[in-house]
Formats: structure tokens, C-alpha cells, sequence
């Protein structure tokens, strides 16, 4: 009998130590941005009497009027093809409205989207978190970043276009930290496709002490509340 508690309580205290390697390695994979120069409830879009056509018909039947602050998180939402990409396009100026407008102050956005396009695939990891060093930092403490967001010295020299989508995920992410200064604005378009739980959980971890604002394209519901978002469009 006593045995079987010893067990029992054994396998207690693994399944402990292991939630507690899987805390302190979330914890690890935290941005360390200085948050000091965002700007603070600011009106970042002002959008009114927005629409948009590709060819002849406008994406919504109604043209859409929101302002977004610093600060806000904000989730996209909609049915297949309402045209949520588009209004991300028409927000970040790479497309321009048939209707309405878009006024917005100067600010830094990074736009992650599913395939993780920021990361140049001719990259080594290395040469990719030495693109985004512009601060710069020193050598070891980039080596150190990467190191936290679980890349080896054995992959540095491994090219982006052969990383899978939770290790490009994980290496925008150390990028991100090696940047150092935060983004006004992340704008993530369904981000939790490629990503096994665990991964959404680092990714999650990452954006949850963010102080800038946030535009999730996502149909995943848990992602959403554990991201805290405060309003959301439906399209
Ligand atoms: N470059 C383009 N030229 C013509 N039509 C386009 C173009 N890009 C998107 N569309 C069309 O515009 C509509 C909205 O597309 P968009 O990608 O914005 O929708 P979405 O809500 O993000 O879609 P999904 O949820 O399926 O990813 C779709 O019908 C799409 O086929």
C-alpha cells in the first residue's frame, strides 16, 4: 500500500517540477521591450464612412466608422471572405480606401501574419536576428535571446526557409525582444493556424504583458480571451 502512495506521490511531484520548467521557460520567452516611448491613448486610426471594392462591389454593406487608441486590443472577426485581411491591408496603407478615409498619426507597427513573411527565408537564424539588431545590442546578449527562445548554437547557422511554423514563430518572436522597442501597434492575422497548443501558449505569453495595441485576426475563441481583447469589428 505504502508503495503505491510513494508512487503516486512520485509522479506528483515530476508532473510539478515539469509544469514548473514549462512556467520559467513562458516566462523566458517574455519581450523585454522598453515601453517608454509609446504613445498613450492616442487616437492611432480614425476611420470614417470606410469602404472597399477589388472590382465592382464594395466588400461591406456598411461602410465602416471606428476609432482605435493606443493601448486597445481589438479582434477581427467575420466569416470567410468579409474581407478582414483587407481592412488589415487598408489600416497598415497598403491598399487604399475606394471610400471613405483613414486618418492616422505616425506610429511603428509589425504585422505577423501566418507564414511569419517578416523573416527573410535566405536567412540563417543568426543573420536574421542580426537584421533586426539595430539597437545594436552586444553580440552575447543577442546570442542570449536566441538562446532563451530555444535556439542553439547548433541551428544559428540554419537558413529560415527550412524552419517550421512554430520555430519561425518563436525566432519573430526573439527578434522582436532583440528590436527592443515596443511597436505601437501589433497587428497578427491569424496566428494560431501553423501552431501546435503549446507554441500558441508561448505566443500567447509573449503578447499578454504587451502595453501597445493589438489587431488579432484570429477564429481561435481561447486565443482571444487569453489575449484579453477589450473590442472587436465583425465584418
Ligand atoms: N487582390 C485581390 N483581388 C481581387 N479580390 C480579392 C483580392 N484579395 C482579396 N480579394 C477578395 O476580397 C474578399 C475579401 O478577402 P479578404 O482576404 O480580405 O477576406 P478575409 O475575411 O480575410 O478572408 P478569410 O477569412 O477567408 O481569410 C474575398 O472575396 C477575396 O476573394
Amino acid at each position: 500500500m505504502k508503495d503505491v502512495h510513494a508512487e503516486k506521490i512520485g509522479g506528483i511531484s515530476e508532473d510539478l517540477s515539469k509544469l514548473r520548467r514549462e512556467v520559467s521557460q513562458l516566462q523566458q520567452m517574455k519581450f523585454n521591450f522598453d515601453d517608454s516611448a509609446l504613445h498613450q491613448g492616442k487616437i492611432l486610426f480614425d476611420v470614417k464612412e470606410l469602404n472597399f471594392k477589388y472590382k465592382y462591389d464594395f466588400l461591406w454593406k456598411e461602410d465602416l466608422n471606428l476609432q482605435i487608441l493606443s493601448g486597445e486590443r481589438w479582434a477581427i472577426k467575420g466569416n470567410n471572405a468579409s474581407g478582414k485581411s483587407t481592412l488589415v491591408k487598408l489600416l497598415l496603407g497598403d491598399l487604399k480606401p475606394s471610400k471613405g478615409k483613414i486618418e492616422k498619426v505616425d506610429f511603428k507597427s509589425i504585422y505577423l501574419d501566418q507564414n511569419y513573411s517578416s523573416l527573410n527565408e535566405n536567412f540563417s537564424v543568426l543573420d536574421q536576428a542580426e537584421h533586426f539588431n539595430k539597437t545594436p545590442i552586444p553580440d552575447h546578449e543577442l546570442k542570449t535571446i536566441l538562446t532563451r527562445f530555444l535556439f542553439r548554437k547548433e541551428v544559428w547557422n540554419k537558413k529560415v526557409s527550412s524552419l517550421s511554423g512554430s520555430e519561425r514563430m518563436r525566432l519573430l518572436l526573439a527578434c522582436l525582444s532583440i528590436i527592443g522597442k515596443a511597436p505601437d501597434l501589433i497587428v497578427l492575422d491569424e496566428p494560431t493556424n501553423n501552431l501546435d497548443l503549446e507554441n500558441v501558449e508561448i505566443l500567447t505569453s509573449a503578447l499578454q504583458d504587451y502595453k501597445g495595441s493589438l489587431l488579432v485576426i484570429s477564429h481561435d475563441h481561447e486565443f482571444l480571451k487569453d489575449l484579453n481583447m477589450q473590442k472587436e469589428i465583425f465584418l
